[in-house]
């Protein structure tokens, strides 16, 4: 009888004093493409909220974040900028997979070998056995270079399509600037990101705010370096 009476109490206190405090949920987005097309202008943009001044190529990769509330729910999108030089990845590659919610792929709307290489950057994402429920978004980035086009939009959109990715046109120093066609005129970095997030949000089951370690991951943020003070955290590959 006393067990019973017990057991009852143990229940009704399991949500008001055992159960931790609901944690703040974490989407890893990687950010991938060739060297030049403005990843890290585009990450930095969304999380610092402004056009860097001045960027180097990435090295490994740069990890930037951002806390949003979507839906009363407090989420923190922690974006991989990684490095679109092959010489500044190769030893980087496995990490940027591991455990990643989506994947965003940039090209540079005035560079065609930058869209042509994206059925390469597919295909990478294909031998580290991403699964279909990994959301992926194409961006055609430096939209404000309107003189310059050689991707058109039509010819990137039947690329998405075939591909069954959304395409967003955007520029990280200008994103108001128009596009020509119709896909994405006013979709600014920030609107990219956070559908992306939606979407996963919209998704489940998802990982618990916790070290990248201890969810499986082998990057340890904390050794990363803010020398920009922008919260910005670099881990290089130790090849490079
Ligand atoms: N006009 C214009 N220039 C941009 C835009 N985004 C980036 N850039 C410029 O493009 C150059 C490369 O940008 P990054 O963001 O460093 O390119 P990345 O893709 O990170 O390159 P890696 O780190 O080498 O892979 C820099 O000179 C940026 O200022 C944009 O939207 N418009
Ligand atoms: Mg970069």
């Amino acid at each position: 009888m006393a067990e019973s009476g017990s057991s009852a109490e143990f229940s009704g206190s399991l949500t008001s004093s055992i159960l931790p405090p609901p944690r703040t949920r974490i989407f890893k987005i990687i950010v991938i493409g060739d060297s030049g097309v403005g990843k890290t202008c585009l990450t930095y943009r969304f999380c610092a909220g402004k056009f860097p001044e001045k960027t180097e190529a990435t090295i490994g990769v740069d990890f930037r974040e951002r806390l949003v509330e979507i839906d009363g729910e407090n989420i923190k999108i922690q974006l991989w900028d990684t490095a679109g030089q092959e010489r500044f990845r190769k030893s980087m590659v496995q990490h940027y997979y591991r455990n990643v919610h989506a994947v965003v792929f940039v090209y540079d709307i005035t560079n065609a070998a930058s869209f042509h290489s994206l059925p390469a950057w597919i295909e990478e994402c294909k031998q580290h056995a991403l699964g279909t429920e990994v959301p992926r978004i194409l961006v055609g980035n430096k939209c404000d270079l309107q003189d310059s086009v050689q991707v058109s939009t039509d010819v990137a959109q039947q690329f998405a399509d075939a591909h069954s990715m959304p395409l967003f046109e955007t520029s990280a120093k200008n994103p108001n600037s128009q596009g020509d066609g119709n896909y994405g005129n006013s979709d600014h970095v920030e609107a990219i990101f956070m559908t992306v997030a939606h979407k996963l949000k919209s998704q489940k089951p998802l990982v618990l705010s916790q070290p990248p370690e201890a969810s499986g991951g082998t990057v340890n943020l904390s050794r990363g370096r803010d020398d920009a003070g922008d919260g910005t955290r670099s881990w290089g590959c130790s090849s490079c």
